[in-house]
């Protein structure tokens, strides 16, 4: 008798523990001791409404029907049932739009397992889909069933704890987490891609260069725009240095080094008299040998009063011969002759310091300049005449 009674008791201390609901309990024995009889009760029941109206339906041939099942719904408006429909009903709807079905009635089921909180709903569906052999014919079936291939191609949906997971079946394997790759903090949510960097120098000095020397050389351009086009930048909230509002960073560095004096005046030379062709004329010039030149005989050889048609000049106290050259100067005659009879040193570099004239005119040296007091007493009495330099080094 003790036996019989605790073993009683133990069972139904375990299906107590295990359910979690005593209410289903009570609400399943007042069915049985109604006195109206079992079916009564529960058309009579607001939780075993809800059983004898989905029941029907589904024997209506909506168990595969998602649709039929939820037209039962809003004739039990304003119960509980009906609100927790509902409420997970949303929450699951945004997620599976094209399985409506499969969501709805699947989540609260897991959602019972995992809270185990006294709803009225979870003692009477359980006991009908988890009792097959119940005789209770008003059960509401278990759609899908736990087996059921629709319950298996369910939607994945994340779940957050172990305890939504159905008891007998696997948990999920957890979501593949986004590797970020170790660097700095990126102001960019995760999977997007940065913006390409601005188009501008990194170096505060180096686009402070850049500015003065656009501003000096540049072309002048009104307040606010640039020759680009490029709108002025507003207040940079990057960093980058402020540029002022004549130049723009966009504009190119200017690719010499100093402003062009003057107009090139680059004569058209006749063929045959290229550098190039000045250069093999040169090696065919015959060796002059030098001495010393006084001014005076310098000036004999000018532009003016020249009736030998012979030009001297003299770079840097040497004496040249310029007249082979004057139909190879890329800058005429007429510039040439310029220096005819007189030092042209300052000139030369004046106007083109790059030449090196030494190697040009080689060929064409006559001597070196010397004073009139330097010239011996016998080379100046034969200034008119040949000048004989031997001996000089
Ligand atoms: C006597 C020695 C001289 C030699 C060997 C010489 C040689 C040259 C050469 C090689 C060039 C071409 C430079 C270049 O393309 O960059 C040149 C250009 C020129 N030279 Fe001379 N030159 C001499 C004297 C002079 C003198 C004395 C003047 C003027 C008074 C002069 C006026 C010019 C001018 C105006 C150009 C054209 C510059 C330009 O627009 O590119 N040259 N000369």
């Amino acid at each position: 008798m003790y036996i019989g009674i605790a073993a009683l008791v133990l069972a139904v201390s375990a299906y107590i523990y295990r359910e979690g609901v005593p209410h289903s309990i009570f609400a399943r024995l007042a069915t049985f001791w109604s006195p109206n009889g079992p079916l009564k009760a529960i058309t009579d029941g607001s939780e075993s409404k809800s059983s004898v109206e989905l029941n029907g339906a589904s024997k209506n041939g909506s168990q595969a029907s998602g649709t039929s099942y939820r037209a039962g719904l809003p004739s039990r408006k304003g119960k509980e049932e009906v609100l927790v429909d509902d409420d997970e009903e949303e929450e699951e709807d945004p997620t599976t739009p094209t399985a409506p079905v499969q969501i709805q009635l699947s989540i609260p089921e897991i959602n019972d397992e995992a809270d185990g909180g006294p709803r009225k709903r979870k003692g009477k569906s359980r006991r009908s889909d988890l009792d097959p052999d119940s005789d209770d014919d008003l059960r509401v079936p278990m759609f899908p069933a736990l087996n059921s291939a629709q319950r298996a191609s369910r939607p994945s949906i994340p779940s957050p704890t172990p305890s939504l997971v159905v008891p007998g079946s696997m948990a999920p394997p957890p979501l593949p987490v986004p590797k970020l790759s170790p660097g700095p903090p990126s102001l960019f949510p995760p999977g997007l891609m940065p913006p390409p960097p601005l188009p501008m120098r990194s170096s505060a000095a180096a686009s402070s260069a850049a500015n003065a020397r656009s501003a000096q050389y540049s072309r002048p351009v009104s307040a606010g725009s640039s020759s680009l086009g490029v709108p002025p930048s507003g207040p940079s909230s990057l960093g980058v240095p402020q540029q002022r509002s004549s130049s723009s960073s966009l504009q190119l560095p200017p690719t010499h080094s100093q402003p062009p004096v003057k107009p090139r005046q680059k004569v058209i030379l006749t063929p045959g008299h290229s550098p190039l062709d000045w250069a093999n004329h040169q090696k065919r010039l015959p060796f002059i040998p030098l001495r010393r030149i006084a001014p005076s005989e310098l000036a004999t050889h000018g532009a003016r009063k020249n009736e030998t048609k012979i030009y001297w000049t003299v770079l840097e106290g040497k004496v040249y011969d310029m007249t082979p050259y004057l139909p190879y100067h890329p800058g005429g005659e007429k510039e040439l002759l310029r220096v005819a009879g007189k030092d042209g040193t300052k000139l030369f570099n004046l106007t083109h310091p790059w030449v090196n004239w030494d190697n040009m005119l080689r060929g064409c040296e006559v001597g070196i300049l010397v004073s009139e007091n330097e010239m011996p007493q016998k080379e100046s009495a034969a200034t008119a005449g040949e000048v004989d330099l031997e001996g000089m080094d």
